[in-house]
């Protein structure tokens, strides 16, 4: 998305005879009736579209009443995705148009229960498959991919889709839904995104025994086999679509997730893991919204526990350990302000593992041995563990349905309110997906904290009805706040690498996008229906940190544009304004196909 290659994908024109069907296949040509009459006359595609023109707004509105007709949120998913396939302006134009309502399907929680029922879907959205079979061959399968012109490549194994679990090929869902929300959210032109499945294998027994089920039939590799495919991968997407492809990880296991992370970054890839790294950032972002809240303390004053210590918490850990150190903390004080819990209880130093040892990344965050006694006491009791750690703010991500359940939240009302005073509230957030794996609802938190939980959750809930009658509706901290900035970012200014500095950018722009309309409504984020300006801001303050951190080279109009310009603010206009410009646009002037 360099500026020397526009963004307004110019579509690759077939003007031969008897092509005009193949054209009209082509969702960046085809806009049904809206498609422009001297467009269908040089492609070939009179006659195959009824003779009016009518305007792409007339064509949206017809695709929205005719998903409307929809019954259930999956036949719903396969429609939308259908027009996906069928025309990328009018399917982009409803989503930017109807954000709130599409979200939910294209994305968490419908594409759960679509990657669940991938297999027997009859009409899936396009990816590219990539299995072990595969191995050797991984360039000529690239090739199969239609579009030269690719910068930002999300990929997945499949292996801890959502809360899921392990989907294996079925995880393409995931991939495919989040290049969508890359479009509707921060304009990057479908042609520059690819999504890839990786098909290693799938330890799911009902999976495997699906007699639909499209991959491997085989149990998940490990080591040299699963390696040498990641890594022929790594090679090939470089090689073709160059150096700066920004390489977005998705659902993968745990220990690959890290492993992956660290290893192509130390081997100079522009690559950032969603799951770690933008989960964090809008997890940072959420707190730093709840302390703007009254009977909140500052971030620095607080204390947290993180049930669940996997990707998403132990990412967010990090992130808020750094931003607690910019706080004045020192990075040892800023982690003993940090509990988190796994599926043994309380991580702490020396515990006896049920296999191997602690990973590094739940090392760093291990309580000392004179802790010890405290995990002893709670072993994996969480209401105990609130009780005895006395946390400010309780952040769920570890997949476990329900579970913080009544005495949980009112231990942990309770325990804020003997720290700080009867107006004290606590935080507590129910980031797992989908909707069935979040630790509680909006309306549990609400009703069980006597109406003082200040609460988000992954998945968005309704509204939740005050006892006076009123409602409110509490926000979502979904890393989709997070990493279509991220990448509108990073390929904008062509960032050779994300940095920690570049998504502690990102949460702090996140949160200065929360209005005091939005605060008062109990939304400590940023509503959805502003994900496009959200991912302009976020995109334009990671963009300025990568410049800052000589991680980007400056170059043509923006280096003109920003020549003797110092302050912050008016630097971060500037890049937002040149960011916007290379986004893609389903209303452009419809000439701009050719
Ligand atoms: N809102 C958002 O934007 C995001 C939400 N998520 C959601 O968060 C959830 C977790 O994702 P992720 O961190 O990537 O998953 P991981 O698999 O990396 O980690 C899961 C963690 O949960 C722990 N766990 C499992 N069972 C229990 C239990 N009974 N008690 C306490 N801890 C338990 C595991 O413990 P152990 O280490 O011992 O195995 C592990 O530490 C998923 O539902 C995912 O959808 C993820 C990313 C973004
Ligand atoms: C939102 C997301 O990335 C997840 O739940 O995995
Ligand atoms: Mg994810």
């Amino acid at each position: 998305m360099h500026e020397s290659s526009s963004t307004i994908h110019p579509a690759p024109l077939n003007k031969s005879r008897g092509q005009g069907m193949q054209n009209m296949r082509d969702p960046a040509i085809n806009r049904g009736s809206a498609t422009e009459l001297r467009l269908r006359k040089e492609l070939g595609m009179q006659g195959l579209l009824p003779a009016s023109q009518a305007p792409l707004q007339a064509e949206i509105d017809r695709a929205h009443a005719a998903i409307s007709r929809s019954c259930s949120p999956l036949d719903k998913y396969q429609a939308v995705m259908g027009l996906r396939e069928s025309s990328w302006d009018i399917f982009y134009g409803l989503l930017s148009q109807n954000i709130k309502e599409f979200l939910p399907i294209i994305y968490t929680p419908t594409v759960g229960e679509a990657c669940q029922k991938w297999s027997s879907l009859l009409q899936r959205p396009l990816g590219l498959y990539l299995s072990l079979n595969d191995t050797g061959a991984v360039m000529e399968r690239l090739a199969a991919w239609p579009e030269r012109d690719v910068k930002v490549v999300v990929l997945t194994d499949g292996q801890r889709i959502l809360g899921l679990g392990d989907l294996g090929a079925n995880g393409m869902g995931i991939p495919v839904g989040k290049v969508t929300v890359h479009t509707a959210a921060a304009g990057i032109s479908p042609r520059h995104l690819l999504p890839i499945a990786l098909d290693v294998g799938c330890n799911t027994q009902g999976v495997q025994e699906d007699p639909f089920y499209i991959g491997l039939r085989q149990k998940r590799a490990v080591g040299q086999a699963y390696d040498e495919l990641v890594d022929e991968l790594m090679m090939a997407l470089r090689s073709r679509y160059g150096p700066l492809t920004l390489i977005h990880w998705e659902d993968f296991g745990v220990q690959n997730a890290f492993m992956l992370l660290a290893k192509y970054r130390e081997q100079g890839f522009a690559t950032f893991n969603d799951d770690i790294q933008a989960t964090a950032a809008v997890t940072l972002g959420a707190l730093l919204g709840a302390q703007r809240q009254a009977g909140v303390p500052k971030l620095q004053d607080q204390t947290f526990l993180f049930f669940g210590a996997g990707q998403a918490n132990i990412g967010a850990a990090q992130l808020l350990t750094l931003a607690l150190t910019q706080r004045g903390l020192s990075p040892e004080e800023a982690r003993s302000r940090i509990w988190l819990i796994d599926s043994q209880g309380i991580i702490y130093e020396g515990r006896k593992e049920r296999k191997g040892n602690l990973s590094p990344q739940k090392a760093a965050f291990a309580r000392s041995a004179s802790d010890a006694h405290l995990a002893q006491q709670a072993q994996t009791d969480l209401s105990k563990a609130v009780e005895l750690v006395g946390p400010d703010a309780l952040i769920g991500a570890a997949a476990q349905g329900g579970a913080f359940s009544e005495r949980v939240v009112r231990t942990l009302t309770k325990a804020v309110r003997r720290k700080h005073g009867r107006d004290a509230r606590p935080a507590v957030f129910a980031l797992s997906n989908p909707v069935e794996e979040a630790e509680c609802t909006a309306q549990q938190a609400y009703d069980w904290s006597g109406g003082r939980a200040v609460f988000a959750s992954g998945t968005a809930f309704p509204g939740v009805s005050r006892r006076d009658g009123s409602q409110f509706t509490p926000g979502q901290c979904n890393n989709c706040l997070i990493f279509p900035g991220v990448a509108l970012g990073c390929i904008g200014v062509q960032a050779r690498q994300i940095s920690d500095a570049m998504m502690l950018a990102a949460s702090n722009a996140l949160s200065g996008c929360v209005t005091a309309e939005e605060l008062k409504d109990e939304s400590v984020l940023p509503r959805i229906e502003r994900l496009r300006e959200v991912a302009l801001r976020v995109g334009a303050a990671v963009a300025h940190e990568a410049i800052q951190g000589g991680g980007a080279p400056i170059e043509g109009q923006l280096r003109e544009g920003l020549r003797g310009v110092t302050s912050k603010a008016a630097r971060l206009h500037i890049i937002g304004d040149y960011l916007q410009r290379l986004q893609y646009n389903p209303f452009r002037n419809a000439s701009a196909v050719t």
